[in-house]
């Protein structure tokens, strides 16, 4: 068994020095408390296909607290979308368990804990931004009245207001994505899951969604497990960043990352000594403290 385990406590931790998985406090046994978002204990997934089987993920241990903010980071193929889709219960592990606030992925899911939001928005092009920001409480019974209510203050807070009766091929790929991730905050989840939003994004807006996120998320005070393959964005928006090693996935470094609180973070933080000292300490934990390139990680 792997010692890639995380606690709640590293938050705290007071430089954004990398944390060999060796040294991480192990994680107690048994339930997670209520401050805890996600548990993955254990977690490994193989997949089985015609060509043999392929290990995606082998016994990851990562708990998030509520609240936090952790991204993903680490080669391509290494299992970063898998731990995310086994926490989104839209696949399940081979072996190991999962919790969210304490509940199955199924029952969390069930109960709207969380929302998701991928790289392509993923709107749907005959509503209206409104109506798809409205969709997932449409499908939940919310009534009409309520749903516009709750669209209208979201597209107030992703900047949209103007924009909620055009329709998603009206606008820029950036204000797409604010529409996803306003449509991902309407259950009010205290949980987002987010596989790359950002990753179609020109370098410009992708910053300012970044700025904006860490807005929402202090607003809303949900959790995230964000993936990346950017270790700028991975620090500006996390207090942790949990690093894996190529196939088979598993966790083998977490950087805190002790930079502003992350509701304070604004682009300023961008030009900070100590902001460049956590992105070194993502990228040699990455690399394993030498300066090769790992596959697909973009170390700008
Ligand atoms: N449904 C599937 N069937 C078979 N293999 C799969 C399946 N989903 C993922 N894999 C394999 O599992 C491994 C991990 O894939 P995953 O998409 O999780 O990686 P990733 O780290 O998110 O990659 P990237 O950074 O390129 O998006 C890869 O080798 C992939 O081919």
């Amino acid at each position: 068994m792997s010692d890639a385990r995380t606690a709640l406590d590293e938050q705290d931790a007071p430089a954004p020095v990398a944390v060999p998985a060796s040294t991480v406090t192990a994680v107690p046994d048994g339930p997670a408390g209520p401050a805890t978002a996600v548990d993955v204990r254990g977690v490994s997934k193989v997949f089985t296909t015609k060509a043999g089987t392929v290990t995606a993920l082998d016994d990851v241990h990562l708990r998030i607290a509520a609240g936090e903010f952790v991204s993903l980071i680490g080669p391509s193929g290494c299992g970063k979308s898998t731990l995310l889709r086994l926490v989104a219960d839209l696949d399940e592990p081979s072996s190991g368990e999962i919790e969210v606030f304490g509940r199955s992925p199924r029952v969390a899911r069930e109960a709207q804990d969380y929302g998701i939001a991928f790289q392509q928005a993923g709107l749907l092009p005959w509503r209206t931004v409104a109506a798809n920001v409205e969709l997932p409480l449409e499908l939940h019974g919310v009534g009409r009245r309520e749903r516009a209510a709750r669209a209208a203050d979201l597209l107030a807070l992703v900047g949209l207001t103007d924009f909620a009766r055009h329709f998603p091929h009206q606008l820029s790929g950036g204000m797409q994505q604010r529409v996803a991730i306003a449509r991902s905050l309407a259950e009010r989840p205290s949980l987002l899951l987010m596989d790359e939003p950002f990753g179609a994004l020109d370098e410009m807006t992708r910053e300012r969604m970044q700025t904006e996120l860490v807005r929402l998320c202090a607003e809303t005070g949900a959790a995230v497990v964000f993936v990346t393959h950017s270790i700028p964005e991975a620090v500006f928006l996390s207090q942790r960043v949990v690093v894996m090693s190529p196939r088979p996935g598993r966790i083998t470094q977490v950087v805190p990352v002790d930079l502003a609180r992350t509701a304070e973070r604004t682009d300023d933080l961008r030009e900070d000594a100590a902001f460049f000292a956590a992105v070194t300490a993502v990228r040699e934990a990455l690399h394993g403290g030498t300066p090769a390139t790992a596959r697909g990680v973009d170390v700008r």
